[in-house]
């Protein structure tokens, strides 16, 4: 506005003046052509006197109409628009400066008027969301190796040896699983490809899909021609169950050949583990005698243990029962070693001449949950021995200057790393230390057919559930009748023939799928559990009858509370009913007399395979997406069908059914069905229940009052799935 400031009217600026006037009263006001100032220092003054004396050439100014007496000062036609505009917009100012003098504040309530039109604009396009073409996944995670659940073949078109295949045969097995036909041919002794270095491989592959044998198998094929017996092989579990099971497969395949195999799990005595693990000799070297006897000696007087470490110690404790001369010598016992973290850290820090020198393959299996806790940080010990390059032979004082020369450790342990849960977690998988990953994942077969290109770098990501999976969920009002709604399922919809069974049940479904139960899935109230029990549901599973159920609690006391109350209220399941836990039993898994009801934690929902299980009950909600996967995991293996049920309270439900029953990062063959059960009302069949209910309460609170005045032995101790690797 600074530029019209000069040609307000009747005050006009006196170089507009002069150049414009022969007319005496009023000056005339500026053209369009004045009011545009020059910008700028490149324009001369020279060129703007020629300017307006070109303008005023142009626009000779009109005469003054003397009968026109009004205010308005005499416009030249041609620019009476901008002449109008220019006024306007002085009236605007002045009438600002006299309200805001006022005390007003002028709102900007009318548009400023000018001349340019605005554009119309095309119509703004919606940002899309982000989704990244790119990955912080290295690309053997990113784009694993999918293989469809359905892609099998026979035994026989797979390499294995005529004695293996006999093997197998012998079991029934004739056709590998999509894990085993997809893992074979990378670990299997290639005829011609000896010289490559081997590959590490990360494996995801739903429960039940036949991982054991996939790793089994190449590793016996590789061991099967060895002569001498070194430690070639081990196996991390985390269990002592998955190490017996495990050890299990291995021997059947191993049938008939010289592979020795040793087992190392908490519950044994490090002493007689030992025996098994290393064979113990002696050879006379007196000049080494005497030096490790000086070792001995100075360790006894001046408590030298801090420079040893404790396979060194060990040794020391050898060489002093040997006569003189003599030194220990250690030998290799095992050919594949089958253990659990934390007893092989023990071997590899206190056994003397236990050693991962020549160990060319490691296994872990359940990988996920052995990455996630430390066990006493077996991962960086195990890798530290696996990566310690010695000479494969020990020197002899004569060629002990030479040692460099001497072939060194050249085999690499081969890594295969397994879980139905596979992790992504390139901060854990690194602390394995794998070289030239390569990542295969087992998935349904529509899920296998996505294009690679076209699936985005997530989408090889999430869990499996077992194609022959059944998922029920069970609301249990505000749970404090759960072990009575836990006795209703297992009468009315797992043994259907026991006792208890001539009471007339009303238990029903819902609909099939969680969509009808949408509505009510967060507050699951037990009244609202009464009104949907009238609705039928027809493809409700039938009863079996001659099944087989593991039930999960959350803690090793929790299960011994539940195994109370249940053969309580229920004393015909008293036989047939077996606490599992880690301070309870072992599963003899050979026994053909395998209870009918399993009470366990959650260190039996990895790994454990028992081919007659038909049914799996979370009587507790599980923690995570994962632990339910695997849990859930024990029933429907290698193609068996299976059921598995969760009995969830009221505060439970929005979780349950937003994390675990309708989670995204799962695939499941069919929706989770929400099932009412109806607990006896009458007075006979539910007054009876009721007060052995009360009773068994009663009888368990004895037993805690009168433990609680001893002092524990446990204080501290975790829940049992803390406890897991042992
Ligand atoms: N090729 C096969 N043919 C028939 N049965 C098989 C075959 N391979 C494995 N099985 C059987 O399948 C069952 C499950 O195998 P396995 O325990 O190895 O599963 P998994 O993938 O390790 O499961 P999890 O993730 O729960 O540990 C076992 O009972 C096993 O004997």
């Amino acid at each position: 506005m600074a530029p019209y400031a000069r040609y307000v009217p009747l005050k006009p600026a006196a170089p507009v003046a002069a150049a414009t006037t022969t007319l005496e009263h009023v000056p005339t006001p500026p053209t369009a052509k004045q009011v545009k100032v020059p910008k700028g220092p490149s324009r001369s003054d020279d060129s703007g006197r020629k300017k307006r004396k070109r303008i005023e050439r142009d626009n000779p100014p009109t005469t003054h109409d003397a009968d026109n007496d009004t205010d308005t000062p005499p416009v030249p036609s041609k620019h009476s628009a901008v002449y109008s505009k220019f006024q306007k917009a002085a009236q605007r100012s002045e009438a600002a400066k006299a309200s805001a003098l006022d005390g007003h504040v002028v709102l900007p309530d009318q548009p400023e008027l000018h001349d340019l039109i605005p554009l119309p604009q095309p119509e703004r396009a919606p940002t899309p969301d982000f989704v990244p073409s790119f990955s912080s996944l290295p690309q053997w995670l990113a784009h694993p190796t999918i293989v469809s659940q359905s892609t099998t073949r026979p035994f026989n078109e797979l390499a294995l040896s005529k004695k293996t295949l006999a093997h197998l045969e012998a079991r029934g097995y004739t056709t590998a699983f999509a894990v085993q036909a997809a893992l074979l041919p990378l670990l299997l002794p290639h005829p011609y490809l000896t010289h490559l270095p081997p590959k590490d491989v990360c494996v995801s592959a739903p429960t039940g899909s036949g991982k054991t044998l996939a790793y089994v198998l190449p590793i016996i094929e590789n061991l099967r021609p060895r002569l001498d017996t070194k430690l070639r092989a081990v196996i991390v579990v985390p269990t002592r169950e998955l190490v017996a099971q495990a050890y299990t497969v291995a021997s059947t395949c191993a049938q008939g050949s010289a592979i020795q195999i040793a087992l190392a799990v908490g519950n044994q005595s490090v002493a007689a583990e030992q025996d098994l693990l290393v064979k113990r000799g002696r050879s006379y070297n007196p000049e080494r005698h005497r030096s490790l006897m000086n070792k001995a000696r100075k360790r006894q007087c001046f408590e030298l243990d801090s420079d040893l470490t404790d396979t060194d110690a060990a040794m020391l404790d050898d060489v002093v029962r040997l006569p003189t001369g003599y030194v220990p010598t250690y030998s290799s016992a095992a050919d594949l070693l089958i253990c659990t973290p934390g007893r092989l850290v023990e071997h590899l820090t206190a056994t003397a001449g236990f050693t991962l020198d020549h160990v060319e393959w490691l296994v872990v299996d359940e990988a996920d949950r052995l990455l996630d806790q430390s066990f006493q940080e077996w991962v960086a010990k195990v890798t530290a021995a696996l990566d310690v390059q010695k000479p494969l032979s020990t020197p002899s004082p004569e060629t002990a200057a030479l040692r460099h020369l001497m072939p060194h450790r050249e085999r690499y342990a081969r890594k295969v790393i397994l879980s139905a849960t596979m992790t992504r977690d390139i901060s854990r998988l690194s602390a394995l230390k794998l070289r030239r990953p390569t990542m295969v994942v087992v998935k349904t077969e529509a899920e296998a057919l996505i294009d690679p290109d076209t699936a985005t770098a997530n989408s090889a990501e999430g869990f499996e559930l077992p194609t022959t999976l059944s998922e029920f969920a069970v609301p249990v009002g505000d749970g404090s009748d759960k072990p009575l709604f836990l006795l209703e399922l297992l009468r009315s919809r797992i043994f259907p023939g026991s006792k208890l069974e001539s009471r007339t049940l009303q238990d029903d479904s819902s609909s099939t799928s969680t969509s009808e139960s949408d509505s009510s899935s967060d507050d699951e109230s037990s009244s609202d559990d009464d009104s949907d029990s009238s609705r039928s549901n027809n493809l409700a599973p039938k009863p079996t009858g001659n099944g087989m159920v593991l039930i999960f609690t959350p803690s090793t006391e929790a299960a011994a509370r539940l195994h109370h109350l249940i053969t309580h209220i229920e004393p015909s399941y008293k036989a047939t009913t077996l606490l599992l836990t880690k301070a309870s039993t072992n599963l003899n898994f050979n026994t053909s007399s395998l209870p009918r009801i399993i009470i366990s934690t959650d260190r039996a929902s990895r790994g454990l395979d028992l081919p007659l299980l038909t049914h799996v009950i979370n009587y507790t909600i599980p923690r995570s997406l994962a632990s339910y996967v695997h849990r859930v995991g024990r029933t429907a293996r290698a193609g068996r069908s299976g059921e598995a049920w969760s009995l969830f309270a009221e505060n439970e439900g929005r979780w349950f059914w937003n994390e675990i029953a309708r989670a995204k990062g799962i695939g499941r063959n069919t929706k989770v069905e929400r099932t009412n059960l109806k607990l006896a009302t009458d007075q006979k069949e539910g007054g009876e229940m009721r007060s052995r209910y009360v009773d068994a309460l009663e009888g368990m609170k004895n037993i805690v009052t009168s433990k609680n005045t001893k002092p524990r032995k446990n204080k501290g101790r975790k829940d049992d799935d803390v406890e897991m690797a042992d």
